[in-house]
């Protein structure tokens, strides 16, 4: 949806072949942390590449609002002028996150512990979402919150003025939730710990030690237990934002299922909580290749390398993946439609919960372009029709979610017939440059 709510239907043609460099912008999760930290360090952190979707945008206005200093210059590099660990002013407004789970339940996290009172809201679609998973902890510190039914913002978060640290064992695979309960722990004395059963992406864990912070990660039979010590002082870092794996995934699907394509997408991090439908994409049979891999900053980092695949076929994608490909199955399930065979995904019930359910998102429109999908409550199937085979010619719902409205112009390369989406405007939430750059490898996309 646009800025002002009205739906911005795109139509997604099928076209010849992909070619090029695909420069997609910096990683959300490290955007969205740059910011926050940034602003909880003392002194000035500078970010380059910092991905400026409107879901990022959102978390430095809600940073203002809590007293840090943010400029950006004219070439795109932010200053982050930060109030220390506990220097948190209380905003006099609402925060509003908009569309980004990320945004909203960290910033919950890194007030939590201070003697504030804070209102939250989004956007129809994240005024949906569950946030009892994050207050839940963040009582254990001794914040109060209360929102609408079933946990729902708009909500009011009230920090513990006199906080305690917590052990907190994660119910869900969720980087959000261990990540607020860090944030959370940074203001409270003595030590947090978190334990996660399924290992989720590390920015926070890998960011804190960056900024400064005591913090250490062992793997213990219950899990992977991280240990924070409460109230450091943060010092201020220069970042640069390495490219966003979740934004890559689409040129690098588009050019799996176009005929012809040949397409380098550079810089991407490989790092193993987030690599995870490259992997799978390998498994399938896909030619996608990692060049010139290389360790940049302590990550692994290549140039992803997709050509046109005619021999993908389906898989049963490995449960034990799902978190490090969390984001990228609505996109994979349109690569399963042209594999051979059926793509089965289990252990993946958390899709139900982003910026919409994905599952019934994809299952619905995917079974409108004429592909059979079966579902229950944590798993889905895909039936692959072979290459080229998916009639497509239908329009869309994409439920405020940028990740369908990709996914189904990414279809619509491929199919027989135009695929549209009822409204592209939330793209911009992640990667707003994502028309221009696939036009410029040679899709055919249009404002309908
Ligand atoms: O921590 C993060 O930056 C994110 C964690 C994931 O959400 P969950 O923690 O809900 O799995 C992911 O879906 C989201 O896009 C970004
Ligand atoms: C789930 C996503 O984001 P968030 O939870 O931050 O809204 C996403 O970007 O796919």
């Amino acid at each position: 949806m646009s800025a002002h709510g009205t739906p911005i239907p795109m139509t997604s043609r099928p076209c010849g072949p992909l070619n090029g460099e695909a420069h997609v912008p910096g990683d959300k999760s490290i955007s969205h942390r740059s910011l926050i930290l940034g602003a909880m360090s003392v002194g000035e952190t500078i970010v380059t590449g910092l991905l400026e979707g409107q879901d990022v945008l959102d978390t430095a206005k809600a940073m203002q609002a809590f007293g840090a200093d943010i400029t950006r210059d004219e070439d795109g590099t932010w200053h982050v002028y930060g109030v220390g660990v506990g220097g948190f002013a209380e905003p006099d407004q609402v925060i509003d996150c908009g569309n980004s789970g990320t945004g909203v339940r960290l910033i919950m996290g890194c007030m939590a512990t201070s003697d504030m009172a804070v209102t939250f809201t989004g956007d129809a679609s994240l005024n949906k979402r569950p946030m009892a998973r994050v207050t839940d902890p963040l009582a254990l510190f001794g914040a109060q919150s209360v929102g609408r039914s079933g946990g729902r913002l708009p909500m009011t978060v009230v920090g513990a003025a006199d906080p305690v640290p917590v052990r907190y064992v994660v119910p869900v695979p969720s980087a959000q939730v261990k990540s607020a309960v860090l944030l959370a722990g940074l203001n409270a004395p003595g030590q947090t710990v978190v334990i996660e059963k399924e290992a989720t992406r590390d920015h926070t864990e890998r960011m804190l030690a960056g900024f400064g912070a005591e913090i250490s990660v062992v793997d213990t039979p219950e899990g992977r237990e991280i240990t924070l010590t409460g109230q450091p002082e943060l010092s201020a870092q220069t970042i640069v934002v390495p490219r966003d794996p979740s934004s890559a995934a689409f040129p690098v699907c588009a050019a799996l299922i176009v005929p012809g394509s040949d397409v380098l997408v550079p810089n991407i991090g490989l790092n193993p909580t987030r690599a995870g439908l490259f992997e799978t994409l390998r498994d399938m049979g896909a030619d996608l290749t990692y060049e010139n891999l290389r360790e940049e900053g302590g990550e692994p980092v290549a140039d992803l390398r997709a050509r046109y695949s005619t021999n993908m076929r389906g898989i049963e994608v490995p449960p034990a993946r799902a978190a490090s490909m969390i984001d990228e199955y609505p996109v994979l399930s349109v690569v399963a439609a042209h594999a051979t065979g059926r793509t089965v995904m289990r252990g993946v019930k958390e899709l139900r919960v982003k910026e919409c359910d994905r599952i019934d998102a994809m299952a619905k429109g995917l079974r409108a372009c004429g592909v059979t999908v079966d579902e229950g409550p944590d798993w889905w199937e895909v039936e692959g029709m072979g290459p080229g085979a998916m009639p497509g010619g239908a329009t869309v719902e994409v439920f405020l979610d940028h990740r369908i409205a990709m996914s189904f112009l990414v279809a619509g390369m491929a199919a027989k017939t135009a695929i549209t989406v009822e409204d592209g405007g939330p793209i911009a939430t992640s990667f707003p440059i994502f028309e221009g750059l696939m036009a410029d490898l040679g899709a055919d996309l249009v404002k309908a």
